[in-house]
């Protein structure tokens, strides 16, 4: 496993709390203070944001009172590290630097679709999305730009004082692998997804919900992206307000803070980060919050380089390994084990991670394979929604009766 490079480059954490210019080779030990208050909470990308606010906290603090350290503005336990390096640099720039294909939004402009009298796209144009995730991707940086439109975050701050009390989804995880000795179930509660079309035509989450809680599923996932996957923040509501006992996870895209307000308002216990799409200063910053909300982060990643990059971020409990190359939709099973294998299983292990393998699994031997290759939870969608009776569907996936 390469070394991570944070422990390469020197780092820089900002925070108005702490201030001390050690002019020694240890570089300077700032942290950015990141709570909504400090306003780096901000429409356009999270990256770009967030650096420019740690430069001008540093530059604030390096001219006003170098080395005095001034009141803390907020606790240390609401700040992150970024690194020297990606001061200044664009979202883009620091995305590429971390092998991230996806693009925020669209290179110049709204995606570019008549082009003359004879409409047609040009391959590759520059605003055309290179694959489905990024076209996901360019049309969640406009839906909730219109969401915020719509209800602010000062709304959703003030809806969050009368929201249900969140669930331990880490410990319905690790409750019903020591119940089974088999991995925890989150299923999915998932209508339509582009690469398999409609999963299931008489589609009610609650009732879908409730079959998956009494077949012994420890927690769920609600899908909310609507365009795609037929899903939206109102199942997620419905299935809490039926009184469903099990965690809930938020299955979006998430690209800003504001989504973390939104999911926590609407009754979710978790969020799912992609490593594929979020820079790590994303990640460090929106698991911050997912901290301040009482959220759990299930991180997800495809590869060994998006995996080598969240075991180089602090804090992470929840690691997702999806056996579905989210911008082909090849599905392989062997991924997870690839991706367990040696120093990082080990490192896994010695954090106390709980990894999720997610996608593609139908049969018994699929769940007994990820389980041999380290996972302690699994995330199944297609093959139980599509069930008749989903909650028979677990006890044929896992081979037995997991409800009691
Ligand atoms: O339906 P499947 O193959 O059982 O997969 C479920 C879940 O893993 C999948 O829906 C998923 C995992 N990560 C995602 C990210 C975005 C959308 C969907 C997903």
């Amino acid at each position: 496993m390469e070394a991570t490079s944070m422990s390469a480059s020197s780092r820089f954490s900002i925070s108005r709390g702490i201030c001390s210019s050690s002019a020694a080779t240890a570089p300077a030990k700032r942290r950015l203070d990141v709570t909504p208050a400090s306003g780096v909470i901000g429409r356009r990308g999270l990256s770009q944001r967030v650096l420019r606010f740690a430069v001008r906290a540093q530059r604030s603090e390096a001219k006003d009172s170098p080395g005095i350290p001034s009141p803390m503005s907020d606790s240390i336990a609401n700040c992150i590290e970024v690194r020297e390096w990606e001061m200044g640099k664009t979202i883009d720039e620091i995305a590429a630097s971390q092998g991230i294909t996806i693009r925020r939004r669209p290179p110049t402009g709204p995606p570019q679709h008549y082009v003359g009298p004879f409409e047609f796209r040009l391959q590759n144009e520059g605003n055309t999305p290179r694959n489905i995730l990024e076209e996901i991707i360019w049309n969640k940086d406009v839906e909730v730009s219109q969401m915020k439109e719509r209800r602010s975050l000062v709304m959703l701050k003030k809806a969050l004082e009368n929201a249900p009390p969140v669930r331990d989804f880490v410990g319905a995880l690790r409750a019903s692998y020591e119940r089974t000795d088999m991995p925890a179930l989150i299923a999915e509660v998932k209508k339509a997804s582009p690469s398999r079309g409609v999963l299931r035509e008489d589609f009610d989450p609650v009732q879908i919900a409730s079959a998956y809680e009494e077949g012994g599923a420890a927690c769920l996932s609600v899908l909310t992206d609507k365009k795609y996957f037929q899903g939206s923040f109102e199942n997620l509501e419905a299935i809490r307000n039926a009184g469903i006992k099990c965690p809930l996870l938020c299955k979006e895209f998430i690209i800003d803070p504001w989504q973390l307000y939104c999911a926590r308002s609407k009754g979710a216990d978790a969020v799912l980060l992609i490593a594929a799409v979020l820079p790590d200063v994303d990640i460090k910053y929106l698991t911050k919050i997912c901290k301040i909300l009482g959220l759990v982060a299930l991180v997800e990643v495809h590869n060994e380089r998006e995996m080598d990059r969240v075991l180089g971020i602090d804090g992470i409990q929840l690691i997702g390994i999806n056996n579905r190359n989210l911008e082909t939709f090849e599905v392989d099973i062997s991924n997870t084990k690839k991706l367990l294998g040696g120093a990082r299983g080990e490192a896994i292990r010695e954090r106390g991670i709980i990894v999720v393998g997610e996608s593609g699994l139908f049969t018994p031997s699929d769940i007994a394979y990820v389980q041999e290759a380290g996972v302690k939870a699994v995330l199944v969608g297609e093959s139980l929604v599509k069930q008749s009776d989903p909650s028979k569907g677990i006890a044929g996936l896992f081979g037995k009766d997991i409800s009691k």
